[in-house]
């Protein structure tokens, strides 16, 4: 188990205060390694893992996955972050999380509102919410009662295609305006951008290639984590 999740507070909101580093992952059906890649990462360091399959267009093509293909992978996600100490989290469905007992639910600016997800996972898991702009992390923040939101993307990305860029001044922004709520910046970042984007203000980050596609994931991991400094 990474160091720093050995010292974890005993509710989901306590631990999600000191989640710094958030991995957001597909099932790797093309390399039939999910849970080998799960240990690795969350070795290195990963407070929190999504399980995030929309699919894949590569050499081997795979299409969304079905509920049970969902479930299956989310199982063995939920078996290595309770082996680490570390969070599993769900994208966009409330019902699949309260399934898969899943810690957090990331819902998106097309998914459902965070009161309705409340009522569906109840008032322990924690819910957060994707934002692309000012007034729609103000409103994640404060109107809706989302316990964190994220910020991206704060460069273009193959990962999320279409999705215009919305720059490190995004990132200075929101933290200008948010300096005590949990947030995270997303969206092109890894270990060569990690600084700009520490510069800029943030303090915790999402990653998704910066660690599915190293060679050694949990040394990716660690070398990322080691350089999230908790400031709260
Ligand atoms: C932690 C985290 N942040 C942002 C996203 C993106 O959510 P969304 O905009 O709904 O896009 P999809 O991931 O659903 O394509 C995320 N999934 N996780
Ligand atoms: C899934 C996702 N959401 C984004 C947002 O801005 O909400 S950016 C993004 C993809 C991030 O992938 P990578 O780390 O490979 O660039
Ligand atoms: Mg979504």
């Amino acid at each position: 188990m990474h160091p720093s999740h050995s010292f974890r507070g005993s509710t989901t909101r306590d631990r999600l205060a000191t989640a710094y580093l958030y991995l957001c992952t597909d099932a790797r059906r093309e390399k039939g390694d999910l849970a080998r890649f799960a240990d690795a990462a969350l070795a290195g360091g990963v407070d929190i893992i999504q399980l995030r399959d929309k699919g894949s267009a590569g050499e081997a093509e795979f299409g969304p996955m079905d509920v049970k293909g969902e479930l299956a992978a989310l199982a063995e996600l939920r078996a290595a972050t309770r082996r680490h100490g570390a969070l599993l989290a769900v994208n966009d469905r409330a019902d699949i999380a309260l399934a898969a007992q899943a810690d957090v639910l990331h819902l998106g600016q097309d998914d459902l509102p965070v009161h309705y997800a409340r009522r569906i996972v109840g008032p322990d898991v924690v819910i957060g919410r994707s934002t692309h702009n000012r007034a729609q992390a103000s409103l994640a923040a404060i109107e809706e009662g989302a316990d964190y939101f994220c910020t991206g993307p704060v460069w273009a990305t193959p990962t999320k295609p279409g999705r215009a860029a919305a720059g490190l001044d995004f990132v200075r922004s929101t933290a200008d305006a948010e300096p005590h709520r949990p947030w995270f910046a997303i969206g092109g970042i890894d270990e060569e951008r990690l600084p700009e984007v520490l510069a800029a203000g943030a303090t915790r980050i999402v990653v998704v290639r910066a660690i599915t596609g190293a060679p050694d994931p949990e040394a990716a991991a660690r070398r990322l984590k080691d350089r999230l400094t908790p400031t709260d």
